[in-house]
């Protein structure tokens, strides 16, 4: 019998860790390390110190991003035994969209600065994983070329909602007709927080043209710029995208606008009180998004996962509860999971598997998480989504 066809102990989404076993046979081992907290260092080698700094670089202090990675450690995971875990079953449906695993690429802008491809890349990682991608508003391709890269694959848009109402419409029409089936509106971010990192380097990608691929090719963007981008007009089409990118007027009464202009699923991004929870419910919003932008906002905020249980109270199973924020590993996932969450994002781990190693970096990032995640839960005594809950665990 040929090796590669040994029995191998687990099947499933832990697949790849027998993958990697049998592939040591032939002396072969992975290109990137399975423990993905070693990524960072990695691409801060392979990526410019601009392109290190923007992704790896927080609010500042960064004691929010720091805060994050702590409030895990402060769960542990107590394992059960004996409980026939010989089937599992890590599928789950969010939002009208079916899934492997309780995971999702987050949306992460500018994506050209990791790696030529970008979002192209992580659009094919995504399809071939079968993963939701949620694409940002400040990619670096556009809506339509990135929908062409994820073919059948999974895909939600994320808005920043311009000042510009036809713009935001725009945006929205343009989604829906390239096949995004869900909406993310992120409100943490209507302009970028004190970041040390880019402050110090005076780097801004935007300012570059990058990142403005949805802006430069929309309709309502050129018209109000006089035209499409040349090389004359670009300036000032860069400073209308800076005049234009973020509505810090905007209040829970403006969400009626987003549910006459959608009419699939939404999200809200960025909330972390449980009253802001209780809000979006009432305004009709299918999901929340526990998130702190990967602490790059506010410095010195609540860690995402200690404001989890206060919104999934809150929220009281009237609406989906998404998490992000701090996901490095498979146990991370487990935590969230048994804290109130129905999935989670990952957003840096998948740029720095993408600086390293383009559509084979993201899709070894989806994975090592999703096998990881298995593996927890097989070896914890929980085959389904439904066994994580907070009995499984304890305060460190
Ligand atoms: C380089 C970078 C760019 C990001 N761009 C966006 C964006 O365009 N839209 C958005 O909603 N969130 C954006 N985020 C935030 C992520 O979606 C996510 O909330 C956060 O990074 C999660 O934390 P993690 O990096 O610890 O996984 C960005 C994050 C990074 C690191
Ligand atoms: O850098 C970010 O965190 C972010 O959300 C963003 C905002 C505007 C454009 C690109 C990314």
């Amino acid at each position: 019998m040929p090796m590669s066809q040994v029995e191998v102990p687990l099947s499933g989404l832990a697949d790849f860790q027998n993958s990697i076993y049998l592939q040591g046979l032939g002396d072969v081992v992975p290109a990137l390390p399975t423990d993905l907290t070693k990524l960072e260092g990695l691409a801060e080698r392979a990526l410019s110190a601009q392109a290190f700094g923007y992704v790896a670089g927080s609010a500042g202090s960064e004691s929010t991003a720091r805060a994050n990675r702590a409030a895990f450690d402060k769960w542990r995971i107590v394992p059960r035994m004996l409980r026939d875990v010989a089937e599992r079953d890590l599928s789950v449906e969010v939002l009208g969209t079916a899934m492997p695993s309780p995971l999702l690429l987050a949306p992460i802008g500018v994506q050209s600065i990791f790696h030529p491809d970008g979002e192209l890349a992580v659009a094919r990682a995504a399809a071939a994983e079968k993963v939701p991608m949620v694409l940002s508003t400040a990619s670096s391709y556009s809506i339509e070329d990135v929908a062409e890269a994820n073919g059948d694959g999974p895909r939600w848009y994320q808005l920043y909602w311009p000042k510009d109402r036809d713009l935001a419409v725009s945006f929205l029409e343009r989604a829906k007709a390239a096949g995004y089936t869900a909406l993310v509106v992120t409100l943490d971010t209507f302009t970028l927080a004190w970041r040390p990192r880019d402050l110090d380097q005076a780097y801004l990608p935007f300012l570059r043209g990058i990142g403005v691929a949805n802006y430069f090719s929309d309709p309502v963007f050129q018209k109000a710029v006089g035209g499409p981008i040349t090389k004359e007009n670009r300036d000032m089409a860069i400073l209308h995208w800076v005049a234009n990118f973020g509505n810090p007027s905007l209040t829970w009464d403006d969400l009626i606008f987003l549910r006459d202009h959608w009419d699939g699923p939404i999200a809200l991004k960025g909330i972390q009180h449980p009253d802001d929870a209780r809000q979006a419910v009432d305004a009709g919003m299918d999901a929340v998004i526990v998130s702190n932008h990967g602490g790059r906002q506010v410095d010195g905020a609540i860690a995402s996962l200690d404001a989890l249980p206060g919104v999934v109270e809150a929220v009281h199973d009237q609406a989906t509860v998404l998490f992000d924020s701090g996901i490095r590993t498979g146990a991370d996932i487990a935590k969230a999971l048994a804290l109130g969450a129905k999935a989670v994002l990952v957003a840096r781990p998948y740029a720095y598997g993408l600086g390293l190693a383009g559509q084979a970096g993201v899709q070894h990032v989806v994975r090592c998480l999703q096998a990881e995640l298995e593996l927890t839960m097989t070896l914890s005594g929980i085959k389904s989504l439904d066994g994580l809950n907070p009995d499984i665990l304890v305060r460190a």
